[in-house]
């Protein structure tokens, strides 16, 4: 049995998650940062006497086990070369990936443990679950998902709303309409509703604080480092063998 912690990289560390990623990893005594990386390559407050890169300079990076990646997608392509190039696994929570850049996640899950999830909360990994089986009951009634963000999220409609809306695909043979609004400094809420002659049902997640997300990615990345090859699942992965 290995005991040394795994060496986690984290790549956009200056953004909203990135920081509650570096305030957080303390928490945990399985996993150790040895570096992360921004684009101005600058120290961060959150992890005084952390190594910080440029993006520019990612093949600086030390020795890692694996990298935790909340960035944009036009930085995405930089921190899955580094993995392919190092060897190692990569967890992100990334949203509004293309399908190419998917390809390329999926490629490098053919060699290495790889995870990415559009939502690292257990709350909505269970309705996910939740919406198939309601969407499945009510096959014929309007189904929307209205998601809501703070006003710097650039993608919409969001990852999660995406993931939820294939979730209704699932249960019921048809996509459902999407509807994303911008405000103030919302973290994340979802609404799937369906609605019937009548009546209508609603299932709801609020988010109201980022570190459930950093926590939820830190645990993916402990679990998934003891896995083999393959593209994991973070619902599969959580509900298999909930937290306390
Ligand atoms: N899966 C989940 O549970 C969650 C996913 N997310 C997703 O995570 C991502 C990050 O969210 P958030 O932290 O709020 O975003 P921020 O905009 O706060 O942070 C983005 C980070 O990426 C870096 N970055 C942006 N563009 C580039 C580039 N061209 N080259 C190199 N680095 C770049 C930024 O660096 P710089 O500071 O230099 O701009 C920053 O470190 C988003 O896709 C969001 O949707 C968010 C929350 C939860
Ligand atoms: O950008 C965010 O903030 C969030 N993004 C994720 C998404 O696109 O679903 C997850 C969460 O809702 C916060």
């Amino acid at each position: 049995m290995n005991l040394s912690p795994l060496r986690i990289f984290v790549h956009g560390a200056s953004g909203r998650m990135g920081r509650a990623l570096l305030r957080l990893a303390p928490e945990r005594s399985d996993l150790v940062l040895v570096a992360a990386a921004t684009r101005a390559g600058a120290p961060l407050p959150e992890a005084p006497g952390l190594p910080v890169l440029a993006t520019s300079a990612l093949d600086a990076a030390p020795v890692f086990d694996l990298a935790i990646d909340f960035s944009l997608p036009e930085a995405f392509d930089g921190i899955l070369g580094l993995c392919r190039r190092r060897g190692v696994g990569l967890v992100s929570g990334t949203t509004g990936l293309s399908e190419a850049q998917f390809e390329a996640f999926n490629a490098l899950s053919e060699r290495q443990a790889v995870l990415w999830s559009a939502n690292f909360s257990i709350g909505v990994a269970v309705l996910r679950a939740l919406v198939q089986r309601a969407a499945a009951a009510v096959p014929g009634w309007d189904a929307d998902v209205v998601e809501s963000h703070h006003v710097h999220k650039k993608d919409a409609p969001s990852g999660t709303a995406l993931l939820l809306g294939a979730a209704v695909e699932a249960g019921r043979g048809r996509a459902p309409h999407y509807a994303s609004l911008r405000a103030g400094d919302i973290v994340g809420e979802h609404l799937v509703q369906l609605t019937g002659p009548g009546e209508r049902l609603e299932l709801a997640h609020r988010a109201t604080s980022r570190d459930i997300f950093a926590r939820g990615a830190l645990e993916a990345a402990a679990r998934v480092a003891r896995l083999g090859p393959g593209r994991h699942d973070f619902g599969a992965l959580l509900l298999a063998e909930p937290r306390a």
